[in-house]
């Protein structure tokens, strides 16, 4: 089995810090640093965006004409800009498609030396923006874009970033949009419009786009680590869902901050509901992923009941997102995706406090970065449901960021156990190769003698009977040698028994240099008694065999300095005749036995060689015999 694993937690750890400092750079650039009484002036404009956050003029269902903020007989509404900008809903058209004119108020202090823009984020269906003097004497035209649409399904969505020059004014103007919209984006009109220089708005947009880049990378770039683990283990299902969910933020990424768009300007209106319909999805689905990360994680504390009614729900509520009509998706299938978001929070938060309580890995870091999740999600929830709400300053973006940082944590934790149960498994493939040694030398040691290192006598029994089966299996013959030290007692009487069993251990050297054959082999019969076995060796190879054997020993040196002893042998050999198989294993040995009793009666130090009668006793099996 190949397992690679990547270094990208290190990596990831790396990206994460850029798409923290691009969390940062975003929160700071324009929203904390909102002016709060719309005073244009360049040192202000030095040093930070005017956020037209505040209070505007309001008129409902009219396009007013820009003079008309001047105008004392018109009655004039005031609405809270961005926070419930799109929730005011015309008593004629339920759908919320209609048109409105807002105002508000600006101080221009000294002239603007350097161009400025007027920066709006996704206005919806066609606007018209002009500069009126407070007089309403003088009217500036500024900006116009979109097109009106009797269809509310043709919902132009102007980009993301749509920027225009202010003129170098001074004092008191109107900045007066006329509207017309239609949205499916129930309050989706939330992020304020901003007044900037216009060098320091290319500079940032860069930078923006850099990071937006470097946020949408670092997820792609997840997404394949993750689809790596996956096919390299296929049963690490939670890794293929982390790929999954990466490309759902990317994807969501791309298409929230306009990319799609202004790549793509035709997919505008041609895929407008489309787009609205993916990006419910990229809620819908996650929802159910988020809850598979923990099961990864928090395996021990895991209701895992639950997951599969997670997954039941999202891939309901992805079908309806697809088959409910567009004029009710805004009403029908966001406050559902809503909740169904609060449901699976929650069971994320009772896995998360007991995994946190039982002090799990990671588990109090994934409760720090869901509780960054929670308060992003109430916020959005606030956003479109309560009236009024207008605490912007955290809307989205942190909702953005968390689940980014989410993911970047969470893809983490999840490589090092997927690191971890790499090396454990590393480890018990050692432990188990140390085993298997052990038990094979166990088995070794089980089967040889331990004072002349030859087969003993459980060891010889269980070789000779598989060599004495192949032997007849093959129709070939076998021979046996008995070799029996000759007046051991007396060697042992005269020199003592280590001086025995050194002789012993030299008798077992001598026999196992004799040139055996590779199937030949020597083992411990008993005491003071050899066998080897020569397969394939007719009696008389084995003779000859034998009495090299005996020869090489009488002729051997054995004996320490001073003491001379001349060792001998008795052999007695036994083998089968070619074709005739019947004789028994066991009535061979006997046979080598009665020979060897011969060669000691004949005078020992000398070779015997039997062959068995012709009457041959019926064949059966050495274990069967004895
Ligand atoms: N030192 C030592 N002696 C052993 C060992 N195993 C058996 N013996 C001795 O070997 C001797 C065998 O003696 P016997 O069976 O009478 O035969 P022998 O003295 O060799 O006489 P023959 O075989 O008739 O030539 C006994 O004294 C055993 O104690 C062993 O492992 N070490």
């Amino acid at each position: 089995m190949v397992i690679t694993v990547t270094n990208f937690p290190s990596m990831s750890f790396i990206l994460s810090k850029h798409v923290l400092l691009f969390w940062i750079l975003s929160l700071l650039s324009s929203r904390l640093w909102a002016a709060m009484e719309f005073q244009v002036s360049q040192q202000l404009l030095d040093h930070h965006p005017v956020v037209l956050n505040g209070t505007w003029l309001f008129h409902w269902n009219a396009l007013l004409p820009p003079d008309s903020v001047a105008d004392p007989a018109i009655q004039w509404q005031t609405v809270t800009v961005p926070g419930i900008w799109n929730d005011v809903v015309s008593d004629k058209d339920p759908m919320n498609h209609g048109v409105a004119t807002y105002a508000t108020q600006l101080n221009f202090e000294g002239a603007l030396t350097e161009p400025v823009v007027v920066r709006l984020i996704r206005i919806s269906e066609a606007f018209h923006f002009y500069l009126v003097s407070e007089d309403g004497q003088n009217i500036i035209d500024l900006f116009e874009g979109g097109e009106v649409s009797a269809d509310p399904r043709h919902n132009v969505i102007a980009p993301d970033y749509l920027s225009f020059a202010l003129p170098p004014v001074q004092g008191r103007y109107w900045l007066v949009l006329q509207v017309s919209k239609f949205n499916f984006y129930k309050g989706g009109l939330r992020t304020a419009v901003t007044i900037d220089l216009r060098q320091r708005y290319n500079r940032n947009r860069i930078l923006v786009v850099l990071l937006h880049g470097i946020a949408i990378g670092a997820l792609l770039y997840m997404a394949l680590n993750h689809l790596q683990i996956y096919l390299n283990r296929r049963q690490n299902t939670s890794s293929l869902l982390i790929a999954v969910a990466c490309l759902f933020v990317a994807f969501r990424c791309f298409v929230g901050f306009g990319y799609l768009e202004q790549m793509f300007p035709w997919v505008r209106n041609a895929i407008a509901i489309w787009r609205f319909r993916l990006e419910l999805t990229t809620i819908a689905i996650p929802a159910s992923i988020w809850l598979h990360f923990y099961l990864y994680l928090f395996r021990q504390v895991y209701p895992q009941r639950l997951l599969r009614y997670s997954w039941m729900g999202s891939i309901v509520l992805t079908l309806s997102i697809f088959l409910t009509p567009a004029d009710w998706l805004a009403y029908l299938i966001l406050p559902a995706e809503e909740v169904w978001l609060v449901l699976n929070m929650l069971v994320i938060l009772y896995v998360l406090v007991r995994a946190t309580t039982q002090r799990l890995t990671g588990a109090r870091l994934s409760l720090a970065i869901f509780f960054l999740l929670v308060v992003g999600a109430v916020n959005d929830l606030l956003l479109s449901l309560a009236p009024g709400y207008g605490f912007y300053v955290m809307e989205y973006i942190l909702l953005v960021y968390a689940v980014l940082l989410f993911l970047l944590v969470h893809s983490q934790l999840l490589a090092r156990q997927f690191a971890n149960s790499v090396s454990n498994e590393i480890r018990l493939l050692d432990d188990n190769r140390k085993l298997v040694r052990q038990r094979e030398q166990a088995e070794l040691a089980a089967i040889i003698d331990h004072l002349t290192g030859v087969l003993n006598r459980k060891g010889l029994e269980q070789r000779l009977e598989r060599a004495w089966n192949r032997c007849i299996d093959d129709h070939e013959v076998i021979s046996v040698l008995l070799i029996d030290a000759d007046h051991f007692k007396k060697l042992n009487d005269q020199y003592g028994h280590l001086i025995g069993d050194q002789a012993l251990m030299h008798l077992a050297k001598v026999i196992s240099m004799t040139k055996l054959r590779i199937h030949d082999f020597i083992g411990r019969w008993g005491g003071e008694e050899f066998m080897v076995v020569v397969p394939g060796a007719d009696i008389h190879i084995a003779a000859g065999i034998a009495e090299t054997i005996r020869a090489s020993i009488e002729h051997s040196e054995f004996g320490e300095s001073d003491l001379d002893i001349r060792l001998t042998v008795s052999i007695g050999v036994a083998g089968t005749r070619p074709g005739m198989h019947k004789t028994s294993l066991k009535q061979l040995i006997q046979l080598a036995d009665e020979a060897l009793y011969a060669a000691k009666s004949g005078g020992r130090n000398r070779v015997e060689a039997y062959l068995p009668t012709t009457t041959e006793p019926p064949l059966e099996s050495f274990e069967q015999s004895s």
